[in-house]
């Protein structure tokens, strides 16, 4: 048996075993016999380690193959992470299931003309003159309506809260499997889980990411370990829900409503506010596979903040742009609760995670939503029956939620849900 599968590693695996990494020549005394380091590969649907022998006296080459225990369970309904995928030694190429096919038009462009990513200074919103402030509100209405999306720099939270949250997290994602089996949850719905991909089991195609997803308010919830998670997240994500108001009184503001408009209408002080912690390790074929697919996010607006490495893109007029975030800076997009509000006036935008092959990227990502039970429809103040009638239907954020978290993660699916179609 063990020979067998040797012989078809070999056959049906010729090109991978000749694309592997063989030890620098310095490396190789000429009587010895040379084991490379050990590699995966996968054949149908198993996940065999492979190592190769080579003997440089007799010129031959001999290679023994073993099942990879931790892949063994390899499966939708068994999934591990892609972490301890990724750590393993030798691997060169992704397992099949991870293979994420992009065409042409999906490239993305770091032309820094098409780059200019709308900036919006907190400091001049809070505390600027009456005239730094209209400004702003201007500008954050241009950033809603053209983009979707903008960074946010001076918003007062310390460099060092910043760092301890991501630091946090990273320990987070260094439990072991085990101990982080005790977070998984059980529904899509459990207020804390943790993971990889989006839904294993919905999914044909994995996506090379592992999360952690805690709803934070109204009941502030987290998990356990590490120790001091509870303590820093719950600082962290109060400081955030600070600046998100005042975003959304800035954003009221821009549309011409009153400054509180949507902290009322979408009862914010019972608002949802989701941490979302994205780990995305170092992939081999990181052409090959996504983070995280093009999808926009529910709820208003979405704070970003990572460690310091690239890996978020976002479409704007049709093309994939590469976001080269400001150290310390919040990465802020505009969600579907706020396209159907401002009855399509300000669009969430479509972005996506890409993976790199040297650095693992950590990115956390804060959702506020309205409370659960609001139904969120177009502002009636924005609508007229000739020029703008409503676009989108009205929906409790309860089942709309509900639907995302239990579907595939798919563009702006959400939204076809709700919008209305115009059969003129
Ligand atoms: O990792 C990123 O940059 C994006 C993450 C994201 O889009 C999300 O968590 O919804
Ligand atoms: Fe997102």
């Amino acid at each position: 048996m063990q020979t067998r599968i040797c012989r078809r590693v070999y056959e049906e695996s010729w090109v991978m075993l000749i694309g592997c990494k063989l030890p620098s020549n310095n490396d190789i005394s000429p009587n010895a016999d040379n084991l490379v380091t050990p590699f995966i590969i996968e054949l149908s649907g198993h996940y065999l380690s492979v190592s190769i022998h080579l003997s440089l006296s007799l010129f031959s080459m001999a290679a023994t193959a073993s099942l990879v225990p931790s892949l063994a369970t390899h499966s939708p309904t068994k999934m591990r992470y892609v972490k301890s995928l990724a750590e393993y030694p030798g691997l060169t190429s992704i397992p099949s299931t991870y293979t994420y096919t992009t065409t042409a038009t999906d490239h993305a462009t770091s032309d820094p003309e098409e780059c200019s990513i709308p900036i919006i200074d907190f400091s001049l919103l809070v505390s600027g003159t009456p005239h730094q402030r209209s400004k702003i509100i201007h500008d954050l209405g241009k950033a809603c309506q053209e983009w979707g999306f903008f960074m946010v720099i001076n918003h007062g939270l310390q460099e060092s809260m910043m760092k301890a949250m991501m630091e946090v997290c990273k320990s987070f994602f260094d439990l072991t499997e085990e101990e982080k089996q005790e977070f998984e949850g059980k529904h899509v719905w459990d207020p804390i889980r943790c993971g990889t991909s989006f839904n294993t089991s919905v999914e044909q195609v994995f996506f090379w990411r592992d999360f952690l997803r805690v709803r934070v308010h109204p009941e502030f919830h987290s998990p356990n370990k590490p120790a001091e998670f509870s303590k820093i997240s719950l600082e962290y994500c109060k400081k955030i829900r600070e600046v998100v108001s005042e975003l959304l009184e800035g954003i009221s503001e821009s549309l011409g409503l009153e400054a509180c408009y949507i902290n009322k209408a979408m009862s914010l002080e019972t608002g949802i506010q989701t941490l979302i912690a994205n780990l995305y390790p170092p992939c081999p074929q990181p052409d090959h596979a996504m983070g995280m697919p093009p999808h926009s996010d529910h709820g208003l607006l979405t704070v970003l903040s990572q460690n310091g490495i690239d890996g978020l893109q976002i479409q704007h007029k049709g093309k994939w742009i590469k976001v080269n975030a400001i150290p310390n800076s919040f990465l802020v997009n505009t969600g579907d609760h706020l396209e159907i509000l401002s009855n399509g006036k300000y669009k969430s935008v479509l972005h996506r995670a890409v993976v790199n092959d040297n650095a693992t990227r950590i990115s956390l990502g804060i959702v506020h939503g309205p409370s659960l039970e609001t139904i969120v429809s177009p502002a009636p103040e924005l609508l007229n029956i000739e020029n703008h009638p409503p676009a989108y239907l009205g929906m409790k954020y309860r089942e709309y939620l509900l639907l995302q978290l239990s579907s595939h993660l798919d563009g702006k699916s959400g939204l076809d849900r709700v919008r209305v179609v115009n059969t003129e």
